[in-house]
């Protein structure tokens, strides 16, 4: 198994090298190794992007080469056995010893153990570990570290190295998760990445980065991907699911009609086109936050870090929310497919294993959304100071006098209504936590008490953003169209709006002019929408234009044979080499003679 898994993760990563080993090419063709994700993902996708972003222009010039030609095979050993979420409470420690100019990594205790890092069990032998650094008896929090742990001729672990492979999981199976520990282990001062602190020879350290969270860019960098990456996790779920719904027959509403295609009930619909849209609606986002990312890169390149905290702030609640309804509308492929939906060979369980993982790396979901709610407070709090709001957070102006916004169920209106939504609930949050203030609470007892609240006015926050990308890029995007185009793709954003103001009427109703009559058109014109969709559903899904190869599932691929397909597989099962299983003639013969 792990065998076969590193042979194709080389493959992928050395037989595409003439493409170039960009970041998009390499995600997008190791989808036709695994169903899952390469061991060789987190050298690329994590251990690169630290040393562009942590290393000096020496440093990279050093480690980059050899990363980039798998001279070294390398990972990210952050979380430890007992912190993930909270990087200031990491265990592990590395004090610099000036006599040798040398780091001394330890693991103090079990639960200081690095867990958990992608290809640290048996394939890298470089990692970056964050540990706390001690110098002068000072601790200066957790910085990056570059270290050898495997010996590049034998791979044998280096002396005072223990490491190896944390054991089966939910999915991400091919992923060759670590652990791993050090005793006493000796690194070069060199190796701490010093872009932005630095550590003297003679131990004195010097901070170089203006803003205290430079270290942690490599996780906003992984965030702002994970976008895109549930955007094109979705379209191959759906993609799955809409051309087995197209295949499959089931069920006789009218006596004397034959059965017909399980697409053409409304609650399949129902279940499968909010995939198709939002699918849509994730890839525009991305792209959208992508540039965000590299607009605030460059601002930081002119040593300006004040984009940073609005970033941070979208990129955590777009993560979170990405991935969250990834892995629900995943599953909802899964729940439309019936019992084929839940074998193996439909691909949909590693797909929905995958998504559902990523809701938890990388940052929990809610730690994540908290994070964002952190900036809308300080935001309102701003605003009601006369300071200027930044451009995600506008919207906010329009609660200022605290009207009602008058109901409006035209796509613009509608997302305007999340944009009061939004508003309302942080605005509730602010007053929730001066409420508590008021009754003799500190503001972190506050903050806490009010962190439910916090955590749906975030998400309001992220749905509004989403609303309004997803609406201005589509028809950014198919101004040029044809009116077909144009339609369709109008009519999958519409569905979109539709679709989440039937889910949040009860803060439409709290935060806007919203009546029980608007709801009812509301869910009128969302069944008719369906049926409109219905039609061009097969070309939707044919549109994200994945092979076989890569959809690598029985009920999706493109000739439709399923039942062929579901078959075939079911007869390369192990199981099936021989008519008898030697287990009848060693266990469940004797159990029937009762010789058990
Ligand atoms: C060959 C095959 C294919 C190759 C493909 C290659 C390309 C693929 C590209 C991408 C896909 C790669 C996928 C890789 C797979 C990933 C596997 C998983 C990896 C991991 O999980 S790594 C570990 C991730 N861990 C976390 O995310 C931990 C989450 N915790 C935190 O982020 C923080 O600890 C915290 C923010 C939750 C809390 O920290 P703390 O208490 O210290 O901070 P606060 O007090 O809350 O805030 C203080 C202050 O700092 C600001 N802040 C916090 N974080 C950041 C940040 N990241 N950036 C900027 N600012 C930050 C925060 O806003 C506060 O500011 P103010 O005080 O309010 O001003
Ligand atoms: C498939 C997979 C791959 C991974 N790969 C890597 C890797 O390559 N490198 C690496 O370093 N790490 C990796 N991780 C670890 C991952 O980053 C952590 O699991 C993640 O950051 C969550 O932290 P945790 O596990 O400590 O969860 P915890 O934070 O302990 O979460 C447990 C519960 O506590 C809650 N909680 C925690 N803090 C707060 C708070 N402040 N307020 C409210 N609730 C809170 C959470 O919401 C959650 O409900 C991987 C994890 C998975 C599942």
């Amino acid at each position: 198994m792990y065998g076969q898994i590193v042979r194709d993760g080389l493959v992928n990563v050395t037989g595409i090298e003439d493409l170039g080993l960009t970041s998009p090419v390499l995600q997008r063709t190791s989808d036709a190794f695994f169903k899952e994700i390469s061991p060789f993902l987190l050298h690329f996708g994590m251990f690169v992007p630290t040393i562009i972003g942590q290393c000096t222009p020496e440093q990279q010039a050093k480690w980059l080469p050899l990363a980039m030609d798998l001279k070294i095979i390398g990972t990210y050993a952050q979380t430890e056995l007992g912190h993930g979420t909270f990087i200031r409470g990491l265990e592990t420690t590395a004090t610099y010893d000036a006599s040798t100019e040398q780091f001394i990594l330890k693991t103090p205790k079990l639960s200081s153990y690095k867990w958990w890092a992608g290809g640290l069990g048996k394939t890298a032998n470089h990692c970056i570990v964050l540990a706390q650094l001690y110098t002068k008896g000072v601790c200066h929090g957790p910085h990056p570290f570059i270290v050898q742990i495997r010996d590049t001729e034998t791979h044998m672990p280096l002396p005072g190295i223990k490491v190896g492979e944390i054991g089966p999981k939910l999915g991400f199976n091919t992923a060759d998760n670590g652990f791993l520990g050090f005793e006493d282990f000796r690194i070069p001062r060199e190796n701490l990445m010093m872009k932005n602190a630095q550590v003297t020879k003679d131990g004195t350290y010097v901070k170089v980065a203006r803003h205290g969270k430079l270290t942690y860019g490599t996780m906003v960098f992984v965030r702002v991907m994970l976008v895109s990456d549930m955007a094109y996790c979705l379209a191959k779920a759906v993609t799955i699911a809409v051309r087995y719904s197209a295949v499959r027959r089931q069920s006789q509403p009218k006596p004397d009609q034959p059965e017909p295609q399980v697409l053409d009930y409304l609650t399949q619909q129902h279940k499968l086109f909010i995939c198709i849209s939002t699918a849509h609606a994730m890839k525009l986002t991305s792209t959208w936050l992508w540039n965000t990312f590299t607009g605030v890169l460059a601002d930081m390149r002119d040593g300006n870090t004040d984009t940073l905290p609005e970033l941070h702030a979208l990129s955590s609640c777009l993560k979170a929310i990405s991935t969250s309804d990834t892995s629900a509308l995943i599953e909802q492929c899964r729940f439309a497919c019936g019992g084929h939906g839940y074998m193996y060979s439909s691909n949909l369980p590693a797909l929905y294993s995958f998504a559902t993982a990523t809701r938890t790396y990388e940052g929990d979901y809610t730690v994540l959304l908290l994070q964002t709610a952190r900036f809308l407070v300080k935001s309102w709090e701003q605003m009601d100071e006369g300071k200027p709001l930044t451009p995600t957070l506008a919207y906010l102006e329009q609660s200022r006098n605290g009207s009602q916004v008058s109901w409006d169920d035209s796509p613009e209106g509608i997302v305007r209504g999340f944009d009061a939504v939004a508003a309302g609930r942080i605005g509730a949050c602010v007053k929730s936590i001066r409420k508590h203030i008021n009754n003799g609470m500190d503001y972190e007892d506050a903050w806490q008490m009010t962190t439910v609240q916090l955590v749906g006015a975030a998400e309001a926050h992220c749905r509004a953003v989403i609303c309004r990308v997803y609406r201005d890029e589509t028809a950014r995007l198919t101004a040029g169209c044809s009116p077909g185009v144009k339609a369709v793709l109008d009519q999958l954003s519409t569905l979109y709006l539709l679709y989440w103001a039937l889910e949040r009427t009860g803060d439409l109703l709290r935060f806007s002019s919203l009546s029980e009559r608007d709801i009812e058109n509301l869910q009128a014109r969302y069944e008719a929408l369906l049926l409109k969709i219905r039609p061009n559903a097969v070309g939707l899904v044919d549109a994200f234009d994945f092979r076989d190869e890569v959809l690598m599932s029985t009920l999706g691929s493109y000739d439709g044979r399923v039942y062929e397909r579901l078959m075939e597989e079911a007869l390369k099962t192990p199981l099936n080499r021989e008519p008898v299983s030697d287990s009848f003639h060693k266990y469940i013969k004797p159990m029937m003679q009762g010789k058990l």
